[in-house]
């Protein structure tokens, strides 16, 4: 099994990669801020549960997210590999992933970032935000809240990855094409 974790800040491209990635590599994309939209959307408990953390651009509580990503890959036992997509953002989620996989005999393969500059990126999500729908996409200062939540809680994740030396990293500036390139050549590379 080949289990990607595609890592990057908000707006960083993450998602729009998945789309190329989960294709080309035959795996199951699971994109947990997707997950929370489809489920707040169709007004579930849980929907409801996240609402408020996501809307104020904060994460939603460990134990919430860690539980339902568990039942997408249990969703998912034919699966040939996943590609965590906004999956794991703090130090807890990792430890959770690595001993759920774990107890499945498998384990994160790779980690693979798409870096940019926040600037640019905040520039992005404004953009975004235009016709995205996405209430935590239009509003300045609560994606400045998410970037603080990323340099919190989700940065110290690359210092875990490299530690396992399973940390890569790639230009996310470009076109949509060249970045595709750019991670499948890492990926082919592992
Ligand atoms: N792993 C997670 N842990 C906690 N909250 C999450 C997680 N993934 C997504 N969320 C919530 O969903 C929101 C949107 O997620 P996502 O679409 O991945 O955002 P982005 O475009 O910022 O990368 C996050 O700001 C957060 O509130």
């Amino acid at each position: 099994m080949t289990n990607i974790v595609l890592f990057g800040k908000p707006g960083a491209g993450k998602g729009t990669q998945a789309e190329f990635l989960k294709g080309k590599y035959n795996l199951t994309h699971l994109s947990t801020g997707d997950i929370f939209r489809f489920n707040i959307k169709n007004e579930t408990e849980l929907g409801k549960l996240a609402q408020t953390y996501i809307n104020n651009g904060g994460l939603v509580p460990d134990e919430v997210t860690i539980k339902m990503l568990q039942s997408e890959v249990e969703n998912n036992p034919d699966s040939a590999g996943f590609l965590f997509d906004g999956f794991p953002r703090t130090i807890a989620q990792a430890e959770a992933l690595d001993a759920f996989l774990a107890t499945k005999n498998e384990k994160i393969t790779a980690t693979v970032a798409l870096e940019a500059d926040d600037e640019i990126l905040v520039a992005r999500l404004l953009e975004r935000g235009k016709t995205s729908g996405r209430a935590d996409d239009q509003d300045e200062e609560k994606i400045r809240n998410r970037y603080q939540e990323y340099n919190e809680k989700t940065a110290p994740l690359i210092g875990f990855y490299k530690e396992q030396n399973k940390f890569h990293a790639v230009n996310g500036i470009g076109s949509i094409a060249e970045i595709t390139e750019r991670l499948s050549n890492v990926i082919d590379n592992l």
